[in-house]
């Protein structure tokens, strides 16, 4: 590790993988409740499990984003961390307060929380992804502030690299876009309207900036190749993500209210959104072709062209598959709608994470040049575990998704929603099979930790 203030980031990473095990341990739970009802009800309820289930999902990515920004930003900016002591502090502050609402959901009836945290004062609970008591959502600000300010003024006292600069601009964006979830208007339209202002300008927008920063500096570190190769293909990516994105948003406005002109912006921009995904496989995989060193930790290459890949596949091709207005009109809010929320934010978000996981960890650990063969070879089959696992869920809920379309929606003798599901029931096993699968790799992945190098 060139820089000590680096090690600030082992903390967030080992949390941010707990808090996945949490995640993917409640996502079993749904798939289990989607077979029986009444499986640990009135203990978990469906909804509660629901949004566990995916805030955890938001707050591990944002744990694992700022661990890669404190791992990777000394190194690019040439000098160490503004203040590891902040890092460290708002590390405990912020675990303590996603501890403490996971606890207030699963402990408290929902209701019952916007009351002890005076969500009257200033209601902003009750929206998907974003149920979080107003008084977390204000401690997440805090938090991303200090934690822009700490990253910022290194980046600014430092080297300036394109990808600090690209990352920088993601996580700017990350904190502006975020206080769109203080703004709940009363008109039901603008409410949606707005939320999404959140949610896709996260995902296929900012987050898309620090997910191709992250991947730039792995690929750097283990492919060798010269940094103003890898910088121009990031210029790129960067590009045609902002310009087919922000319009993109466009997709989310079809049959919300909102005027009819947005069936063909949304339609239009949201069909470029693929491309840079797909840049990014080629970008990864030329970069591994044009190899300049052969790194000793192999997996962490893997991770990275995995992530290209599944990201691709995720929000490229199962995102196109709905965003054409004629067929959002079939497929809106359906098990479609679910394939694509998990590939994409496995294969984009989670990926990456393992990804820089992979390459920084073994550092922070003592081992400069990656983990042994052994450990590599577990992790390469907890890859493949986790990466099958995420498939094949994805793949029964394209099958249970137009299912749902031709027994619910499609032709005047329909089923209704709940007789719909009913039928679907087979297919939802599948489902949870391959969610233990995901689970099983999951628990190689954290066995891979503790396997012991040759000689030692
Ligand atoms: C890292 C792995 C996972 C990720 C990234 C993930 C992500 C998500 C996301 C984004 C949603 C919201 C989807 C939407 O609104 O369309 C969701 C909901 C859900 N997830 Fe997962 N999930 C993961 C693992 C699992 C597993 C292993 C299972 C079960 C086997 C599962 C079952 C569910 C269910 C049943 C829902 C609720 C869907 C509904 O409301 O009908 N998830 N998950
Ligand atoms: C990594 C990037 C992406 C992530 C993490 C992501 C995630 C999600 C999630 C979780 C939802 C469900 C939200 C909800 O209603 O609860 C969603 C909806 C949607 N996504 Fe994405 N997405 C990504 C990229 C894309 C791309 C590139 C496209 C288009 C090419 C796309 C098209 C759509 C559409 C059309 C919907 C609305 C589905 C409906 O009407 O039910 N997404 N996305
Ligand atoms: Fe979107």
């Amino acid at each position: 590790m060139k820089y000590s203030s680096q090690m600030v980031a082992k903390n967030y990473f080992i949390f941010a993988l707990i808090l996945l095990a949490g995640e993917v341990l409640f996502g079993l739970i749904l798939g289990t409740q989607y077979i029986s009802g009444d499986f640990l009800f009135p203990e978990i309820p469906f909804n509660v499990a629901r949004m566990v289930h995916t805030n955890l999902l938001i707050v591990l990515i944002l744990f694992g984003f700022m661990g890669a920004a404190y791992y990777l930003v000394p190194e690019e900016s040439e000098r160490e961390l503004w203040s590891p002591w902040l890092a460290k502090v708002t590390f405990w502050i912020f675990a303590a307060a996603g501890v403490a609402t996971i606890l207030g959901y699963l402990l408290v009836p929902y209701a019952t929380l916007a009351e002890l945290t005076y969500n009257n004062l200033l209601p902003t609970m009750g929206r998907e992804f974003l149920e979080q008591p107003t008084i977390t959502k204000i401690g997440i600000v805090i938090v991303a502030l200090s934690f822009i300010l700490n990253i910022g003024m290194t980046v600014l006292k430092g080297r300036k690299t394109v990808i600090t600069v690209v990352l920088l601009t993601g996580l700017l964006g990350l904190a502006v876009f975020f206080l769109f979830a203080f703004y709940v208007p009363d008109n039901l339209v603008l409410d949606k309207f707005f939320w999404w202002y959140v949610v896709h300008l996260w995902v296929e927008g900012v987050w898309e900036l620090i997910l191709g920063a992250i991947l730039a500096f792995v690929l750097i570190k283990v492919t060798g190749v010269d940094r103003e190769h890898i910088d121009k293909w990031l210029y790129l990516i960067i590009a045609m993500t902002l310009i087919s994105g922000i319009v993109g948003t466009g997709h989310h406005f079809f049959y919300i209210g909102t005027p009819d002109y947005w069936l063909w912006i949304g339609s239009i921009a949201s069909a470029v959104e693929p491309l840079p995904f797909f840049m990014m496989i080629l970008y990864a995989f030329t970069m591994a072709k044009q190899r300049r060193i052969d790194h000793d930790n192999k997996i962490a290459l893997t991770w990275a062209k995995g992530t290209a890949v599944m990201a691709f596949l995720g929000a490229g091709v199962l995102g196109f598959l709905h965003t054409l207005a004629p067929v959002n009109f079939f497929t809106h809010g359906t098990q479609l709608t679910a394939a694509h929320g998990h590939l994409s934010f496995f294969g984009a978000y989670i990926m990456i994470l393992f990804t820089i996981i992979s390459y920084a960890m073994p550092i922070m650990r003592g081992r400069v040049h990656g983990n042994g063969v052994k450990a590599q070879k577990v992790e390469l089959a907890s890859f493949w575990m986790m990466v099958i696992g995420m498939l094949g869920i994805t793949s029964a809920l394209v099958i249970a998704g137009t299912m749902q379309v031709f027994l619910q929606r499609v032709g005047v003798d329909v089923l209704s929603f709940m007789d719909t599901q009913a039928e679907i029931i087979p297919v939802y096993t599948v489902r949870l099979l391959f969610g233990l699968m995901t689970l099983a790799g999951l628990l190689a992945y954290f066995y891979s930790f503790f396997v012991k190098e040759e000689g030692k």
